[in-house]
Order: C-alpha cells, then sequence, then structure tokens
C-alpha cells in the first residue's frame, strides 16, 4: 500500500486559537479511516487540511496526491445546474459521451436515476448529499474526504449507500477519510477509527478493525459498537489494537 497523506505533528489555529495541537496520522490507499469525536473537536478542520484548503500553523503534512474528492457537511452543488450537469462537472478526461455514461453510472448507484433532470432546489437534503457523493466519486479520485455524508439520510438508505461506497472503495482501492458521530457507522466503514478528545484532536483511542470480519460478522461488529460506545460515554484513554 503507497502512502497518500502523512501528517506530522500538525498544529492549527484559527487567529490565536489553537484547534488542532501535534496531530499526526497517514493514510495509505485502500484504506478508510473514521474520525470520530465530538462536535467542535477539529474533525472537518482535519479534513480541509488535509484537501489542502486551509493551511496548518505548524508541523508537517506530506500529500503525495492532489487528487482529491470532498463530501462536505452541507452539499455544495451548483444550484444552475442539473442534478446529471453537477455530477459531469465533476469529470475530469473524456468526451462529453464519456463523461455522461460515468455521471449516470455513478447517480444511478446512489439511487436517483429519476432526478437527474433536478436542479438542486428542488432535492430533499438526503438526495442533496446523495449527489454529492456521487459527484465525489465521478472523477476517480485517490482520496475521498467525507464530513458526515450519510447524517441526513434514514436508516435504510444510509445502511444502503453505506454498502455502495464500501463496494466503490474495494473496487477502486483508494483511501478515504471519514468524519462521524456514529460509532456504527464508524464500525461498518473504517478499517481504522481515531477516536478524539473533545479539544485540539488529541488522540483518545485508536482502533484497527478486521475488514473480513466486518463483512460477514453481524457480532463482530455490534461488539466493536459497543466498545466504542463504552469508551465515548466512559471517556476512558486507552488504545486497543484489535488486528
Ligand atoms: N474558519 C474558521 N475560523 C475560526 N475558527 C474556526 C474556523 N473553522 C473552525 N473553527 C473552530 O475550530 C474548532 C474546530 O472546528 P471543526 O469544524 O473542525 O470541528 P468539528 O469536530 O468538525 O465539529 P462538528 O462535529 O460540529 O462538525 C471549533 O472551535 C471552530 O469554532
Amino acid at each position: 500500500m503507497s502512502l497518500l497523506v502523512q501528517f506530522n505533528e500538525v498544529t492549527k489555529k484559527y487567529n490565536d486559537q489553537t484547534v488542532i495541537d501535534k496531530f499526526s496520522y497517514r493514510l495509505k490507499n485502500g484504506e478508510v479511516i473514521a474520525l470520530l469525536g465530538p462536535s467542535g473537536c477539529g474533525k472537518t478542520t482535519i479534513l480541509n487540511l488535509t484537501a489542502g484548503l486551509t493551511n496548518h500553523t505548524a508541523g508537517e503534512i506530506q500529500r503525495n496526491t492532489d487528487d482529491i474528492g470532498y463530501v462536505f457537511q452541507e452539499p455544495r452543488l451548483i444550484p444552475w445546474k442539473t442534478v446529471l450537469d453537477n455530477v459531469v462537472f465533476a469529470v475530469k478526461s473524456g468526451s462529453k459521451q464519456d463523461k455522461l455514461e460515468k455521471a449516470h453510472h455513478l447517480l444511478a448507484k446512489v439511487g436517483l436515476e429519476k432526478s437527474m433532470k433536478c436542479y438542486p432546489k428542488q432535492l430533499s437534503g438526503g438526495m442533496r448529499q446523495r449527489v454529492s457523493i456521487a459527484r465525489a466519486l465521478v472523477s476517480n479520485p485517490k482520496i475521498i474526504l467525507m464530513d458526515e455524508p450519510f447524517s441526513a439520510l434514514d436508516v435504510s438508505l444510509k445502511r444502503e449507500l453505506q454498502e455502495d461506497v464500501i463496494s466503490i472503495i474495494e473496487e477502486k482501492n483508494i483511501g478515504i477519510v471519514y468524519v462521524t458521530h456514529d460509532p456504527e457507522e464508524a464500525v461498518r466503514m473504517a478499517d481504522r477509527i481515531i477516536m478524539l478528545e473533545d479539544k485540539l484532536c488529541k488522540v483518545k483511542r485508536e482502533i484497527s478493525l478486521e475488514r473480513v470480519r466486518k463483512k460477514r460478522d453481524h457480532h463482530y461488529i455490534q461488539k466493536m459498537k459497543c466498545e466504542l460506545s463504552e469508551c465515548i460515554i466512559g471517556g476512558q484513554s486507552r488504545y486497543v489494537e484489535t488486528v
């Protein structure tokens, strides 16, 4: 597996306020990392630093690709373009026909084949989020950053889309950094979960999960989910490596 991103003791300040203090992590291709932590602890800031959307104040960020897709917390669609055109717009290369085919394929994958001609304002929050996911995936990025991508979806659609995203990840071998507040979602989606303290993005606990077992083993998922929930509630600080 090759290295996509590495943070070495990265610090981020907004004005004089430190929001991230000496945070380190690395992402390889084919790996899904979930960032789990309380509101305001700095998860989105880590994504923005990873994407290069904001500058760090100290430490070192090594980014081996600029080919990055981002699913923002609030979908940022172009209001005057249709759903289809919003996705086509993100395809970087190929003929017009190729671009259309790729966009159709992804929109069908996220269950929006009937809404391709709609404009963003005609969609529900969950539908807009699905367009955003299709748009991030369509350009075949090497890294995808997802900021609570399923928070606006109902439970069954959430589960369906999680499965779709997992199959796309496995097919394309991309690296994903994924922000969520939901322990079960973190367990289902991630190979590695980084749990953060409520301030400064200090790592509270890091867990590696067994991807193969997760596929079939419902008890394993529930066990890991309970462990995570306990850690969130108990506020214990310990490191467990389960692989
Ligand atoms: N552009 C900015 N200017 C000043 N402060 C900011 C800016 N962006 C974020 N912050 C501050 O940085 C801290 C971390 O914010 P961030 O959005 O990264 O947290 P988060 O963990 O993603 O929160 P949530 O789970 O609620 O989305 C917060 O205190 C926030 O107010």
